[in-house]
């Protein structure tokens, strides 16, 4: 095979086929031509080219139907589809197929040229770049729940074991960890897992229809009641509902549902009838219940009922380490429903995923992740098919680097079980120097670090980790001013004005 990369131009105008072959070759490509769709098949599957240019309208096969072949014949081939017609519609089928790119005829030399060298890179990066390939624990992927984390096999421990009872567990965590995913698995692997679950997001729900949704109401109770309807709770009978973003409800609808837990009972909006329930119930919340209470939003019996078992799920930014096996799976999943072909992810772009905080969460990868795999031109999701907002904030790691911990911080979830009628304690969440899991190096410190301090100070960072610095320094050097100026590498006069600055004194 020729050392330069092979071009191959299929078209049945002679013309612009003889200008392409000798634009091309003095370009230094090696060129090949075809006047049809059909003898250009032949040629690509024999000669496999790196670029096709290949013209929609021919005689015989058309364009997009040899672009069809094409993709099954000569997978990795980058084709730029040359049309004179520029439709939205050649356009969006042309991408459909798996084209490269396409271009509108007539066009000049200089474009052509640079759209095959584009062409070039791309195929370069996906047949240079090494995909990275993860140690997966597949098993979890029948779960639907991914994460072999440190803090995520603490989460499926407390499932384990609350799942066979039927106490209430209250599941919190910043929003898209998977609160209602838990919820689901806590059901699944229960007594009750044949009978329905039921979600109902109560911020979602207007305050006014929130007591008919979960209770149902008799005909004629309010305006627009024209019949009798049943309420979540008693369609639920047997079952397990899941209330998420409890923490948005009235203090009228929280009495109902603590009658409903702690009696087992429920009346319709507008009814006097007392209805049997057997409902478990699981809540999850990313408010602060506690302030809720303290400012008496919140019941606080209702939040005692609630809180029997508490199950707090990390943000993955303090489980990056499951970042690869979730990529895996998603990309399964969505390659399952043939909906992406994107099979992989190159090890470059790996590093990128790994290295983004995600304030979304799994919710944002997952919708990072089913972009990139659209967009993908190969079954390799690359570095260039990422979010930008991804590829400007992360600070890309090596994945193999990451360990089997978290490298920012492992919390293991806030569990606390209590008898049925006592309070529970209320754990806080762990502060800065409450890490359980050591970093591994000085890096992975700087990274817990500054993402710590993100999460807490929305600016002047530096000032912040100076005044922390500064605590630290003191405190070692026993509050002598001429070792802690020493050490920070300040003079004295200015270990004054910061003391004085941060008020110190
Ligand atoms: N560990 C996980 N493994 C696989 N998929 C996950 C995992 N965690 C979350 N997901 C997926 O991420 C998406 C968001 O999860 P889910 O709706 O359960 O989050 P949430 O915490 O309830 O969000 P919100 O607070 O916004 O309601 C879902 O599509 C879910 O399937």
């Amino acid at each position: 095979m020729s050392e330069s990369p092979t071009v191959l131009v299929i078209d049945d105008d002679t013309d612009l086929r003889y200008s392409l072959e000798r634009v091309l070759s003095s370009n230094g490509y090696n060129v090949l031509a075809a006047a049809s769709g059909e003898e250009g098949l032949k040629v690509a599957e024999k000669e496999q080219p790196t670029v096709i240019l290949l013209d929609n309208r021919m005689g015989g096969m058309s364009g997009m139907e040899t672009l069809q072949h094409l993709r099954h014949t000569n997978r990795d081939a980058m084709i730029i589809l040359m049309t004179a017609f520029g439709t939205t519609q050649t356009a969006i089928e042309a991408m459909k197929f798996g084209a490269f790119d396409y271009i509108i005829k007539p066009f000049d030399t200089k474009k052509i040229l640079s759209l095959t060298e584009k062409a070039l890179g791309a195929y370069e990066d996906l047949n240079q770049e090494k995909s990275y390939t993860p140690v997966l624990n597949t098993e979890d992927y029948e779960e639907g729940i991914v994460g072999s984390s440190e803090p995520m096999q603490e989460v499926f421990k407390v499932i384990g074991q609350v799942a066979a009872s039927d106490v209430t567990v209250m599941i919190t965590g910043e929003s898209g960890t998977g609160k209602e995913l838990v919820a689901r698995c806590i059901c699944q692997h229960s007594h009750r897992s044949s009978k329905p679950f039921i979600a109902v997001n109560c911020a979602a729900i207007p305050e006014n229809l929130i007591e008919s949704e979960l209770f149902g109401h008799e005909k004629g109770s309010f305006t627009g009641a024209t019949t009798q309807r049943r309420g979540k709770f008693e369609l639920c009978d047997g079952g397990t509902i899941f209330l998420d973003e409890i923490g948005d409800m009235t203090l009228s609808t929280q009495t109902k549902i603590l009658r409903a837990i702690q009696e087992g009972e429920i009346q319709r909006v507008g009814g006097t009838e007392t209805i049997k329930v057997d409902v478990r119930l699981t809540a999850a919340t990313n408010k602060d219940l506690e302030q809720l209470v303290e400012e008496k939003e919140f019941r606080e019996d209702l939040y005692y009922r609630l809180n029997v078992v508490r199950l707090r799920l990390p943000a993955l930014r303090e489980r990056l380490v499951d970042v690869p096996s979730l990529v895996d799976f998603m990309l399964q999943k969505l390659s399952k429903g043939r909906k992406t072909k994107a099979k992989r992810v190159s090890e470059e772009a790996m590093g990128i995923l790994c290295g983004y905080p995600w304030p979304g969460n799994v919710r944002e990868l997952e919708n990072a992740i089913y972009r990139s795999a659209v967009i993908a031109q190969g079954e390799t999701i690359l570095k260039k098919d990422l979010p930008d907002d991804v590829l400007s904030a992360s600070k890309p790691v090596d994945p193999s680097r990451l360990g089997t911990s978290a490298p920012f911080e492992a919390t293991a979830p806030d569990i606390s079980e209590q008898e049925a009628n006592g309070p529970a304690p209320v754990t806080p969440e762990p502060l800065l120097g409450e890490t359980k899991v050591e970093p591994s190096s000085l890096k992975d410190a700087y990274d817990m670090l500054y993402h710590k301090l993100r999460e807490t100070a929305d600016e002047n960072l530096l000032g912040v980790l100076e005044k922390e610095m500064l605590i630290r320094a003191f405190e070692e050097m026993e509050g002598n001013q001429v070792k802690t100026a020493s050490l920070l590498g300040i003079t004295r006069a200015t270990l004054r004005k910061r003391i004085e600055q941060f008020d110190l004194k």
